[in-house]
């Protein structure tokens, strides 16, 4: 088996930790020769780096590891990419979040104005790592975790539209999947699902397993009954809790398919909003929560030298999924996840260049998505307006256009009124200043 040379793009990220002690696991299927972890946060990175070294040095000696802020370093000769930077940190994050919140608009990271604004700065950072990932490794596999995923995936395919090696992932499908799946007292492995829709906005049709019967159906009953906690409940902070609670509302009124809980925000803005506190959002429970967590828990390993008691990992899915992504393409073991292509006729009555999320087998040569055919009408209405938010936010940001902010604003279901986008996306602008284009 190939043993393949990776670089981790936001090395000094919280994720980081949880990706590489999978990496550790799994290098009977996903072989490596080199790790490198890059970031543009020297100080982050150092913490994380270290680290590393002694994850590795403990579980997998043979296995080169480095860590640098030095792109030329990162991306030369490598195999894959695996790509999960915050442009603006969480800093900028805490802003998404609160500036909406504070003119009467959801705030959240990837919905609504929040995912429009840190969009908008993603995007120039993305194509920038595009850029040079192809100078210095041509043939590389570019595997994108970046959010919002949704409006990076549509702005690469806009940018890119010859290449054929990024491909864009989230791990909330394989999460509610492995919740799924202990509702009925399976293993996620041996469940294969139907999934439709927009990154952060779409649905779980079918959930076969092994016998080839659907359990959807009973997925649904045991929510309808007795509510939706996740699988890990006990390492979650309060508000993924209420997150995964909503699924049940969402079933109450939409009974058909099993929602992702992203589309909370879009279905109910109203009340999401009057559950949500301006002054303390999920960037604080964040910081409190998981990032000193994972800074604190880096720090003692690298003070007592050694990873064999760590408890640096929260979230297993995460780190496996991405780990088993990269094997799969690796070793052409074409296994079927949930991911981002460009539709070109797998939603049968959706626009063909929009970036749909469904399930497909992954191989040497990429994604083969499977056909879902004609979708109905309340959901092609809704993504079909989500969708144009999506379109009208990239082309803002190309165009450097006011107009198609304001338009992509006021489409988008968390904003609606065109007064409100306006006063939301001045306040943006100011806030991104240094991280926009120009909106003229
Ligand atoms: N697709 C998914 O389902 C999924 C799941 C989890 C996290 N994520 C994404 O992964 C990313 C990391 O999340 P986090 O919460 O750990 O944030 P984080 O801020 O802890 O980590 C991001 C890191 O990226 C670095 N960075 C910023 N700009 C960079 C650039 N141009 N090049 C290299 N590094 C850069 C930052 O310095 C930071 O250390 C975010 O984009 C997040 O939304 C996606
Ligand atoms: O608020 P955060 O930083 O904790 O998470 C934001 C990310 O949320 C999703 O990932 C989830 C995952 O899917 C969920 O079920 C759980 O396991 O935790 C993750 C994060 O806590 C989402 O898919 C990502 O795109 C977000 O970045
Ligand atoms: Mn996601």
């Amino acid at each position: 088996m190939k043993k393949n040379n990776i670089v981790l793009v936001g090395g000094g990220s919280t994720w980081t930790p949880g990706i590489l002690k999978a990496m550790t696991t799994h290098l009977d299927a996903f072989a490596l020769n080199r790790i490198v972890l890059y970031d543009v946060d020297e100080k982050r990175q150092e913490v994380i780096g270290e680290f590393a070294k002694i994850l590795f040095k403990e579980e997998a000696p043979e296995v080169e590891l480095i860590y640098t802020t030095d792109k030329e370093v990162a991306y030369k000769d490598v195999d894959f990419v695996f790509c999960q930077m915050r442009t603006g940190g969480f800093a900028m994050r805490e802003k998404d979040e609160k500036i909406p919140l504070s003119l009467g608009v959801i705030g959240q990271e990837t919905c609504g104005p929040g995912g429009f604004a840190y969009g908008l700065r993603s995007i120039r950072d993305m194509e920038e790592m595009v850029k040079d990932v192809r100078r210095l490794s041509p043939d590389a596999w570019i595997l994108n975790y970046t959010n919002p995923a949704a409006i990076v995936a549509l702005a690469l395919d806009k940018l890119f539209p010859e290449e054929n090696r990024i491909l864009n992932i989230c791990d909330q499908p394989v999460n509610l999947l492995r919740s799924f799946a202990s509702l009925i007292d399976e293993d996620v492995n041996n469940l294969e699902s139907v999934y439709f829709g927009l990154n952060h906005f779409g649905w779980f049709t079918e959930i076969y397993d092994e016998t080839g019967k659907d359990r959807a159906p009973e997925i649904k009953e045991i929510v309808l009954n007795g509510g939706f906690r996740p699988v890990d409940a006990e390492q979650r902070d309060q508000s993924w809790l209420e997150t995964y609670a909503m699924v049940e509302d969402m079933l109450v009124d939409f009974p058909e398919y099993l929602p992702n809980t992203y589309l909370q925000y879009y279905l109910y803005p109203e009340y999401k909003l009057s559950k949500l506190d301006p002054e303390w959002t999920r960037t604080d429970e964040v910081h409190i929560g998981r990032e000193q967590k994972v800074f604190q828990e880096c720090r003692r390993i690298v003070e007592n030298g050694t990873a064999k008691d760590s408890k640096v990992v929260h979230n297993d899915a995460h780190g496996d999924m991405m780990v088993e992504v990269a094997a799969s393409i690796a070793n052409n073991l074409r296994k079927t996840f949930v991911v981002m292509v460009r539709n070109n006729g797998i939603v049968a009555n959706l626009p063909a260049d929009s970036m749909v999320e469904v399930a497909a087998s992954l191989g040497k040569n990429g994604p083969a998505p499977y056909a879902v055919g004609n979708i109905g009408t309340f959901y092609k209405g809704l993504i079909e307006n989500q969708y144009a938010f999506e379109r009208l936010t990239v082309e803002a940001y190309m165009e450097g256009s006011y107009t198609k902010a304001l338009q992509a604003l006021t489409l988008n279901r968390t904003v609606v009124d065109a007064k409100k986008a306006r006063k939301v996306l001045d306040a943006l602008i100011e806030a991104n200043k240094e991280y926009w284009p120009e909106l003229k």
